[in-house]
């Protein structure tokens, strides 16, 4: 693209988001910027942010490994050259984020986090951008997801679950009480510190109330009012039935993620986010025997079908909910200094594609051990049901320019998802695509380059795919055995999607 091409896509990309800097290239912005710095205001056609849009180019990071890969951002340790202050990098690209309608999200998270100033909410540094991408220098959370933790611990003690969920109480008490809405609590957007400390990322679904003291830009206090975002699995029955966002939404998602953090899964699963509504709905809630009275009670409070009953929406505001009997001992005021549990580290990255026929459900780890859902065929979509899903998925997914590059001319994603593929030693994150060709492409996210195919083949005895549950699956050859967990519980439609297009094939 020429010189001037480039320019006037990044002045095209600044007057989209109208963010004008009133203080361009402030020097001052570290990892020790100052918590009480003024408030933005909007206004005078430019913002002053407390962090500002800085001048600085990626050249000026030493990138490092991806903290993770979101739906329209691809997050990086980055440790800046000059100062030493290690990020983590947002980078979200451009094109993309016009495509997808993604600049309202982009904006509310960076105004937002701009004014916010807790310990349990991630600090934003600095923004700058060029010409295909947007940078935001998050405070880095070393200690990986509050998700990770479920996973590799199977499921949490009571007295862990107890902190973080005491922890992520006092979050959303300061987040409601500035008149925000999160909506998308859930383990993956619960961080922790290099402590152990919990942190909220992810505020591009946040919703204002029309009274909040957060300046945001017009329209946003009803710009969205009815629309569900979020997490399916996380999604109160209210959203689903087009109700307006309340404090009421981020607590029933806290009753879903104690649920998750107790049990090793969350409280709603099946086969397909349709499914998953539809329990939601009926509220399909089975607690397993082992979970304490208190937090059987304390669960069941916060999933009230009616939100204004919810610990901590009720005109008592919080105080019902710290004084519950699940959180007995918990110093609510020296929370943050409280000594976090202990966290389960990832085992040694393990590169070999270990073969592993024997006993994969019992190497997956006991995290599902304890599901209140049963597993089987019984929690299967029918097959129209998840045909429809896999091309919504499709065209949702096939969007994302990013993964066009592993494919060839002419083919197309049917289903793609963000996986955990397990070893016996480790877990690596991959991206899997099956295509309409069919391949079954492994990318490695982090370097973007392909980890290899799957090799595809029409004949079920020599691909198959099995479920074990939601979100685990293993795909048989005859030469290895690969075992993925999907977060997104799409394990029915990979099989679905795999087995239809065998049988497309054969026809
Ligand atoms: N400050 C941080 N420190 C460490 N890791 C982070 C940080 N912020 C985000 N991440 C990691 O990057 C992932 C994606 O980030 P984030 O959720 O902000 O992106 P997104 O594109 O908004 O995602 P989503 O698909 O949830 O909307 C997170 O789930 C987390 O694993």
């Amino acid at each position: 693209m020429a010189v001037g091409g480039d320019d006037d896509m990044e002045r095209d990309f600044a007057a989209r988001l109208r963010l004008a800097p009133s203080n361009p290239s402030s020097a001052s912005a570290s990892a020790s910027a100052s918590p009480t710095a003024a408030s933005p205001t909007a206004g005078g056609g430019g913002i002053a942010f407390r962090a500002p849009q800085e001048q600085f180019t990626a050249a000026d990071f030493e990138l490092g490994k991806i903290y993770g890969v979101g739906s329209y951002s691809k997050v990086v340790r980055a440790r800046k050259k000059d100062t030493g202050n290690v990020y983590a990098l947002k980078i979200m690209d451009k094109k993309f984020i016009t495509k997808e309608n993604k600049i309202s999200y982009v904006k509310m998270e960076r105004i937002v986090l701009d004014q916010l100033d807790h310990p349990g909410v991630i600090r934003l540094f600095f923004t700058f951008q060029d010409t295909y991408s947007l940078y935001m220098a998050l405070e880095s959370c070393e200690g990986g997801e509050l998700f990770d933790q479920i996973v590799r611990k199977g499921r949490l003690s009571e007295d862990e679950a107890r902190f973080y969920a005491a922890e992520i109480v006092d979050i959303l008490e300061y987040l409601h009480s500035v008149g925000l809405i999160h909506r998308d609590v859930k383990p993956e957007n619960l961080l922790l510190t290099s402590d152990g400390h919990i942190k909220i990322a992810d505020f591009g679904s946040v919703k204002p109330t029309v009274d909040t003291p957060i300046k945001v830009l017009p329209n946003s206090t009803n710009e969205r009012a009815c629309t569900f975002v979020g997490t399916a699995a996380y999604v109160p029955p209210e959203v689903l039935n087009s109700a307006p966002a309340t404090f009421g939404n981020d607590l029933w998602a806290l009753g879903c993620t104690l649920f998750q953090m107790l049990s090793g899964s969350s409280p709603f699963k099946d086969a397909s986010e349709w499914l998953i509504f539809q329990r939601i709905i009926a509220r399909d809630l089975r607690f397993p025997e082992f979970f304490s009275d208190e937090a059987r009670d304390l669960i069941d409070k916060l999933l009230d079908v009616d939100p204004t009953k919810r610990p901590g929406a009720g005109p008592d505001g919080y105080a019902s909910l710290k004084k519950h009997p699940f959180f007995r001992g918990i110093d609510w005021k020296n929370i943050r200094k409280t000594r976090a549990p202990k966290p389960a580290v990832e085992a040694n990255a393990n590169e070999d594609e270990d073969n592993q026929d024997s006993d994969w459900l019992s190497h997956m780890g006991s995290a599902h051990a304890n599901q209140n859902v049963p597993v089987g065929n019984n929690g299967a979509a029918s097959s129209s049901e998840v045909r429809s899903h896999v091309s919504k998925l499709a065209s949702i997914d096939s969007f994302d320019s990013r993964w066009q590059d592993f494919l060839e001319p002419g083919e197309s994603v049917v289903l793609i998802s963000k996986l955990k593929k397990i070893n016996k030693l480790s877990n690596k994150k991959v991206q899997l695509i099956l295509t309409n060709k069919p391949q079954l492409i492994c990318v490695d996210p982090a370097k973007m380059v392909t980890k290899g195919n799957i090799s595809w083949s029409d004949d079920p005895s020599e691909l198959n795919v099995q479920v074990a549950n939601s979100s685990h699956f293993r795909i048989s050859t005859p030469k290895k055995v690969f075992v993925f967990e999907d977060a997104k519980q799409r394990a029915w439609q990979w099989k679905n999607a795999i087995e239809d297009l065998q049988h497309c094939q054969k026809n």
